[in-house]
């Protein structure tokens, strides 16, 4: 059985279905069960093929399940205790984050001085996000993709040094069905241009 055949019991989505139909989700939607550890890794494996110039896989990703979620929502406690914050919002925010089945942060791991510049390498690291985030739904699972704070804690835990940056934290779970339905995307008309001589023209098709 190829990697994409692989799905919860059942074919994995076509890959071009899968492009069209992937959505996220707020994380209070997000529930288990969570990938396995062979669906786990076919979604690690997917951000392995993300567009990388000179092959530096400039990247670095951490899972977060079972009792992690629970030592990184004390991590939060931490590091937002101390800031002009009510107790019930971050009582409410710790939740949360404990309540979260699953999370990747995904770390561009940079080279510096390297004649890849540290933006491309970002830019690999967030396609490699990105990867993630098809194989996910793909899978049948679903996910969001969140900013982090540069945070010293944060980022001791994560073992990553001051020139590497956390380009995102996915929220992996199953999607609660009853609240679900399909995004309304915009057309890409409005935002694709013909080149010709005389200049662009908008994309009509033809
Ligand atoms: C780099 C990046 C960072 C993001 N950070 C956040 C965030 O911190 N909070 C948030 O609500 N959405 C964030 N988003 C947006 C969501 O991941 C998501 O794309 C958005 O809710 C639209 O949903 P859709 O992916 O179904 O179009 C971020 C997206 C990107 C690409």
């Amino acid at each position: 059985m190829s990697l994409i055949e692989k799905g919860r019991g059942r074919p994995a989505m076509d890959a071009i279905e899968a492009l069209l139909t992937r959505r996220s989700y707020v994380r209070s939607l997000l529930r288990h069960p969570v990938p396995g550890d062979e669906e786990l890794e076919t979604i690690l494996q997917a951000a392995m093929s993300a567009p990388d110039h000179g092959n530096l896989k400039p990247w670095r990703f951490v899972v977060v399940r079972g009792q992690g979620m629970g030592d990184l929502s004390e991590v939060v406690r931490e590091i937002y205790s101390s800031r002009d914050i009510s107790d019930a919002d971050l009582r409410a925010f710790v939740e949360e984050i404990a309540d979260t089945p699953m999370m990747i942060f995904v770390c561009a791991e940079v080279v510096s001085g390297h004649r890849i510049p540290v933006l491309e390498q970002q830019m690999s690291a967030a396609a490699a996000c990105q990867q993630m985030l098809l194989a996910i739904h793909a899978l049948g699972y679903g996910a969001i993709w969140h900013t982090v704070e540069q945070h010293p804690l944060v980022w001791r835990q994560l073992g990553l040094a001051e020139k590497d940056s956390v380009v995102g934290v996915l929220s992996v779970g199953t999607p609660e069905p009853v609240k679900i339905r399909p995004r309304k995307r915009r057309s890409f008309t409005s935002v694709t241009w013909e080149w010709e001589a005389a200049g662009l023209r908008p994309w009509d098709g033809g």
